[in-house]
């Protein structure tokens, strides 16, 4: 914290209550109600919960919300979490609904606490940005000792409002991190899903046309364009903020009917060309004309086939049927996968942000199975959690427990599919109670001597030589075999020949302008080592499309920086770019002595390995080594 806010806080704690005047508004407007509610600044923080049956009631009041909004905070999560983002999605009381843990949260005290159900308003644990957001209807970081409560203040959190199809809040959504990271790109994406969470809603409305308009020479899907809903008999039913703040009176738009504000009547949009989206007109009484759309009907699909027809929607992964892009050998280990998840162990295996948890999310998805998705990241759950939150405890197993007991993941997993990630950093102790479930198929709560029958599927992957761990002793050998049912291996990006597949599929996906890749970048893609693979490829591209112009194709002047210095692929793009073979010549032989010696750096300076993997034999290897350092121009 700096030392200011940490001398704001010291004199704000005493009672000189005028200091708050040097906060952002809506944060000094929440610690004056914290004050007025004597809600103290230190202390114990103690979390407090909606009782189970009345968190039901919650959830079945939101059951819309919560079905609509699934996709998009699953989305917003998965692009998130690897920067250490939790992602929470709180009702209108900051009740929390639905959270989702990032991988890495080491405060474990906090880690447990934040679950469904979890009081977050200002009156139980001060000012948060999911409060801020609520009060002020408006989006609103609040960073490390902006938080009124103490234990909060090494957090950093941003939390966006959200609303119904008529405009009236309703949930926030709130991402959080332990670190501070100031990236605009999350906070961009982060209003960009509370709109689409709001645009989702009004799809969902039955018997209705939805219509989309553009205000300005956009494109059609552009999430700032005006969505409208309206009967069919011509009684506006809804709008997004964006109609909202355009149509400015939005109590009056309610009351309004479509030739009150445009001046056809209702039949310009029933018309058979307008219903099938083709796109027309629509004229303001003021003479202004608008280019319109027709993006549902009432006879259209349901929502999550409605969500499909949004123009450019943010696809969900999971949806996505091909998720191995072309590599055939991937495709097939895929689809082999899926067929034989119900009844072997499938075990994925690659390097960090190669989408090892994508890939068995489309396994889960495409193994048909009706059941949850589960996924546990072995690394990140605290030793002294895991067992309690795979195995669930039952009230008063231990101190410090939920008064009600906790179910436990592997039951929260029955007839679905357990996902366990980085299993290879799985306690032995634990190894061994998995080990028996796996076996015995039945899980017994801590503190409870009952077995309960569970049956899931099983997947789990993980980045570790598992074989080297065996013979370490860090991991067991016979779990090992249980676990390795049907092994897929996934490629680092480097390895891969579909890179620019994997890229454009990104940019259709998750990018709101960038559509399409300069042929330099392109190069670049090709020629990058990505040790990062896919997680890095893709915090490139939304970085570029986050900062870029309004163009659609990404440019080498918008990846970051350090990227537009990358000496072998600057190389490889002069060598593409000149005219004169000399030139040409001489960057091909800069480039090639770059490889080999980045290759055996990597290899520690095992020349074998190295010469394996530039496919050259020892001999040549040293030749061409000696050659680089004698100056001569390798060949
Ligand atoms: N097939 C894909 N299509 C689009 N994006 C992908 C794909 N695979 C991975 N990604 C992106 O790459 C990132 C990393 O994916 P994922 O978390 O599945 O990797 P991982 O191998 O499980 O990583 P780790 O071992 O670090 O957990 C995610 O942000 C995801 O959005």
């Amino acid at each position: 914290m700096n030392n200011e806010l940490s001398v704001i806080r010291q004199r704000f704690n005493e009672g000189d209550i005028q200091v708050a005047n040097m906060l952002p508004g809506a944060i000094r407007e929440s610690w004056l109600r914290c004050a007025d509610q004597t809600v103290r600044m230190s202390g114990k923080l103690e979390y407090s919960y909606v009782r189970p049956d009345k968190l039901e009631q919650l959830k079945y009041q939101n059951e819309e919300l919560l079905t609509v909004s699934n996709r998009h905070v699953e989305q917003l999560y998965r692009a998130v979490a690897g920067a250490g983002w939790s992602v929470l999605l709180t009702d209108k009381n900051c009740n929390a609904l639905q959270v989702r843990q990032a991988n890495r949260l080491s405060n474990a005290r906090i880690a447990s606490a934040f679950r469904d159900g979890v009081m977050l308003n200002e009156e139980n644990v001060g000012t948060t940005a999911m409060s801020c957001a609520v009060n002020t209807k408006q989006f609103t970081r609040v960073f490390g000792g902006e938080h009124y409560k103490e234990q909060h203040n090494t957090f950093h959190c941003a939390a966006a409002p959200v609303f119904d199809h008529m405009g009236r809040l309703c949930a926030s959504l709130d991402i959080t991190n332990e670190h501070s990271i100031n990236d605009m790109a999350v906070f961009y994406m982060l209003e960009t899903c509370a709109r689409n969470i709001q645009k989702s809603l009004i799809l969902n409305l039955s018997d209705t046309y939805v219509i989309e308009i553009i205000p300005s020479s956009g494109q059609f899907g552009d999430i700032t364009n005006l969505l409208l809903a309206i009967s069919p008999d011509g009684k506006m039913t809804g709008c997004n903020e964006a109609a909202s703040t355009f149509i400015s009176d939005q109590r009056r738009f309610f009351d309004t009917w479509f030739d009150g504000l445009f001046s056809s009547d209702i039949g310009i949009i029933q018309n058979r060309r307008a219903a099938s989206g083709e796109p027309f007109y629509l004229t303001l009484h003021s003479g202004v004309t608008l280019a319109s759309r027709v993006i549902s009907t009432p006879s259209s699909p349901t929502t999550e086939d409605r969500g499909s027809e949004e123009v450019r929607p943010a696809p969900v992964i999971a949806s996505v049927p091909n998720t191995t892009f072309g590599d055939e050998q991937l495709a097939r280990s895929v689809e082999r996968g899926a067929r034989v998840l119900n009844r072997l162990p499938v075990m994925l295996y690659g390097e960090s942000g190669v989408g090892k948890e994508v890939t068995a999310r489309h396994l889960h998805d495409a193994s048909q199975c009706q059941g949850k998705f589960i996924s546990i990241n072995c690394a990140s759950i605290p030793e002294n959690l895991i067992e309690s939150e795979l195995f669930g405890y039952q009230a008063g197993a231990f101190t410090g427990a939920d008064k009600k007991g906790f179910k436990g993941r592997i039951a929260e997993a029955d007839k679905g599919t357990l996902f366990l990630d980085e299993i290879g950093d799985m306690p032995l102790a634990l190894q061994s109670r998995l080990l028996r479930v796996l076996e015995t198929r039945e899980v017994s709560p801590l503190g409870s001597s009952k077995e309960h029958k569970v049956d899931f599927q099983l997947i789990c992957a993980t980045n570790v030589n598992l074989e080297q761990a065996i013979e370490e002793g860090r991991f067991r050998q016979d779990l090992y075999f249980r676990l390795k049912g049907f092994a897929i291996p996934i490629k680092p990006l480097r390895e891969r020949d579909d890179k620019l597949a994997i890229a454009q599929t990104i940019l259709a996906a998750d990018c709101q302008y960038k559509q399409q890749l300069s042929a330099e970048v392109s190069r670049f893609i090709e020629c990058y080592n990505w040790p990062g693979n896919i997680r890095e490829l893709r915090n490139v591209l939304l970085y570029a499309d986050a900062i870029g112009d309004d163009s659609q194709t990404v440019q080498m002047d918008e990846l970051p920086e350090e990227y537009q210095t990358c000496q072998s692929c600057v190389a490889s793009t002069a060598i593409a770019n000149t005219s004169t073979p000399a030139d040409s010549g001489r960057l091909l032989d800069q480039a090639s002595q770059d490889l080999i010696n980045r290759v055996v750096e990597d290899c520690s300076g095992n020349m074998s390995l190295a010469a394996k993997k530039l496919g050259i034999s020892r001999a040549t290897l040293y030749r061409k080594l000696a050659k680089d350092r004698s100056g001569t121009a390798l060949n």
